[in-house]
């Protein structure tokens, strides 16, 4: 038995103190939360005439297809085009398809909305006229929702749009999009396509917005914050590579893309404002970081070559909070719909720049931080070279440190008190990157599982318990498609059509619903104990949260002596709790879900936690 007393003294819980960490790795934002249903729509950064250039087309009846340089490109940012040649004589009907990212959702009462721009180099002599017709079906051609699209020859681009809605929920994702015209309106003719866009409904009905389901999915954690734009996307192979702001900004057909640091091509149609937009929308802020001058091919960019670098990070700050009525880069974020600047106030200088410490110190950081900070006295900024509270030096001191750990349940359980035994200096820590990635024995995880996602709840302890210097903590990675993974595990799975929501999710969730405002001191514990507890405060509900955490297999009794007797006699608790080993996975997505419980209230609880845990009781004043 644990006896457990605490008190009124403690500290205020930061509202920051959970949140999201994001990049587009395995998908997570091309083909999962960017609503595009269309992979590879514009032939971003591929090599014409290559096979890979036409990833996830194909031809329909006897035309031909092929990405090529455009003689007469849309954009200087979008050369590339489909061709489309139709052999003359031809009667039948032809087109092309795409497959999607893995998959397109038919869903019933869905709208659509597309769009897609098109030419033809070669005009008749005699323009000609017809209609295409776009369409969603079957791998076999079942057609479940169509419209019709008219077109005239012309040698210049013309953007078409339509928009159709699907009258059945399809269970198969395995569906095409179809662009395609009765062959004897186009024989002999070659015509070129570029950004083919197919939008379903978006989350808050953003135009170029994001997937509804996962929104909502993140939206019931209540998180936080969100930091993006990386983790190594940002980084780049090399600096060229890097992700730069100003290249995802502005109309689609001016956004040239990248290649992502993931093995994808980001169409970064999922740009600064679309992010900014949609962190608003969800109620987080942003914690966002800027490119420092380090890449993962491993070069740092030169000191006296930082000026480039200093000047675009000073710019997309100014995207961000500038004057739209003085200040050039806000004036695009108001043309593009934001007049007034979006809330920011934390910026992370580089990400994981312990891999190049020696010119992070020397110079990234300090030309960085100092140039930023006398632009914008008012962010706080992140340093991003340690691993642990034991922080190396750096000139000026920063206040605000992202640590990254990913290691196995017995390190998670071990170090619970990794942050009670830091002094307290004025540091601010961010556990920016967590997450339990192998089982104690080494073997790898495809998915969280209970055991790792308890020890996680146990060191998430510490994060209340110090959340006077944990400012601020999140797990990663956040989400993997199904179909495209490159880092697993992850906190949610998703397909073209369902979302996954893994042991660790509900463990993140529990922790955000239920972090308080103030953290009440309680009966010290030790490291490795296997069981852990916090006790917080929603100060204006008169609400105490008694969280509980049995990392062990068998049940462990908690005894809490409280300061004050209950208004009530009875209590409702919530707990995650399963076998050892259970996943949730796509064939088992419930395996392990919270569910609730009543308790016995008074100003002594008995909780007897069962093995491999995590309970919230709530108790009212
Ligand atoms: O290979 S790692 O450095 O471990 O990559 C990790 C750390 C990096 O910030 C993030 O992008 C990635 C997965 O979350």
């Amino acid at each position: 038995t644990f006896d457990v007393t605490f008190t009124t003294a403690g500290h205020n819980v930061p509202s920051t103190l959970y949140g999201l960490m994001y990049e587009d790795i395995n998908h997570s934002g091309d083909g999962g939360l960017y609503a595009e249903l269309i992979q590879n729509r514009a032939f971003q950064q591929v090599t014409p005439g290559t096979s890979a250039a036409l990833t996830a087309w194909a031809a329909l009846g006897s035309a031909k297809i092929s990405v090529v340089a455009s003689s007469s490109p849309v954009s200087s940012a979008l050369p590339n085009a489909l061709s489309f040649a139709v052999p003359s004589g031809t009667t039948s009907t032809v087109g092309f398809t795409n497959s999607g990212y893995f998959g397109i959702p038919v869903t019933a009462g869905w709208t659509y909305t597309g769009s897609f721009y098109y030419r033809t180099p070669t005009p008749p002599s005699t323009k000609v006229s017809g209609s295409f017709t776009a369409d969603l079906r079957s791998t076999s051609g079942t057609v479940f929702t169509s419209t019709t699209v008219p077109f005239t020859t012309s040698s210049t681009w013309q953007q078409a749009t339509f928009t159709f809605t699907a009258s059945s929920t399809q269970s198969a994702v395995t569906n095409l999009f179809a662009l395609s015209v009765g062959g004897s309106t186009v024989a002999g003719l070659t015509m070129e396509f570029t950004l083919i866009s197919l939008f379903p409904p978006t989350f808050n009905g953003r135009t170029n917005g994001f997937r509804m389901d996962l929104s909502e999915t993140l939206l019931d954690m209540k998180p936080a914050f969100f930091r993006f734009p990386g983790g190594n996307n940002l980084e780049g192979e090399t600096a060229a590579d890097r992700w730069a702001w100003e290249n995802t900004v502005g109309d689609l057909v001016d956004r040239p893309g990248r290649v992502g640091d993931w093995g994808y091509i980001n169409t970064d149609g999922l740009g600064l404002y679309e992010y900014l937009q949609w962190i608003e929308d969800m109620d987080m802020q942003p914690i966002m970081a800027v490119y420092a001058g380090y890449s993962l091919n491993g070069a740092s960019v030169a000191s006296n070559d930082m000026q480039t670098y200093i000047t675009e990070a000073i710019n997309q700050i100014n995207f961000v909070i500038g004057d739209a009525s003085t200040n050039a880069q806000a004036a695009i974020r108001s043309s593009m719909g934001h007049p007034d600047p979006f809330t920011l106030n934390y910026i992370e200088i580089g990400n994981e720049d312990f891999f190049s410490p020696t010119t992070y110190a020397d110079y990234r950081w300090a030309d960085l931080y100092n140039a930023l900070h006398a632009e914008f006295p008012q962010l706080h900024y992140i340093a991003t070279s340690a691993t642990s509270g034991n922080v190396p030096s750096l000139s000026p001191a920063p206040t605000y440190w992202d640590l990254h750990i990913y290691s196995n349940p017995n390190f998670f359980v071990n170090g619970a008190y990794n942050f009670d035994i830091l002094s307290r200096n004025g540091l601010q820590f961010f556990q920016g990157e967590y997450a339990t990635t192998t089982e104690n024995s080494g073997a790898a995880l495809t998915y969280p599982f209970i055991d790792g996602s308890i020890a996680e709840a146990a060191y998430m302890a510490g994060f209340d318990r110090n959340s006077d210097i944990v400012f601020a903590a999140s797990y990663a990675p956040l989400l993997n498609h199904v179909s495209s993974t490159q880092w697993t595990p992850d906190l949610i799975t998703f397909s073209p059509n369902t979302v996954i929501r893994s042991t660790s999710y509900y463990v993140q969730q529990l922790y955000s619903l239920y972090k308080g405002d103030f953290y009440l001191t309680s009966t010290t514990n030790t490291a490795s104990s296997p069981v852990q507890w916090s006790v917080t405060r929603d100060t204006s509900a008169g609400q105490y949260f008694l969280k509980v955490i049995n990392t062990a297999t068998s049940a462990n009794t908690v005894v809490f002596t409280l300061p004050f007797t209950p208004s009530h006699t009875t209590g409702t608790g919530t707990i995650l709790t399963a076998a050892s080993g259970t996943q949730n996975t796509p064939t088992n997505p419930n395996a392990a879900v919270p569910s609730s419980f009543s308790f016995t209230a008074g100003k002594t609880i008995t909780y007897n936690a069962p093995g491999l845990s995590l309970s919230v009781l709530v108790v009212t004043a």
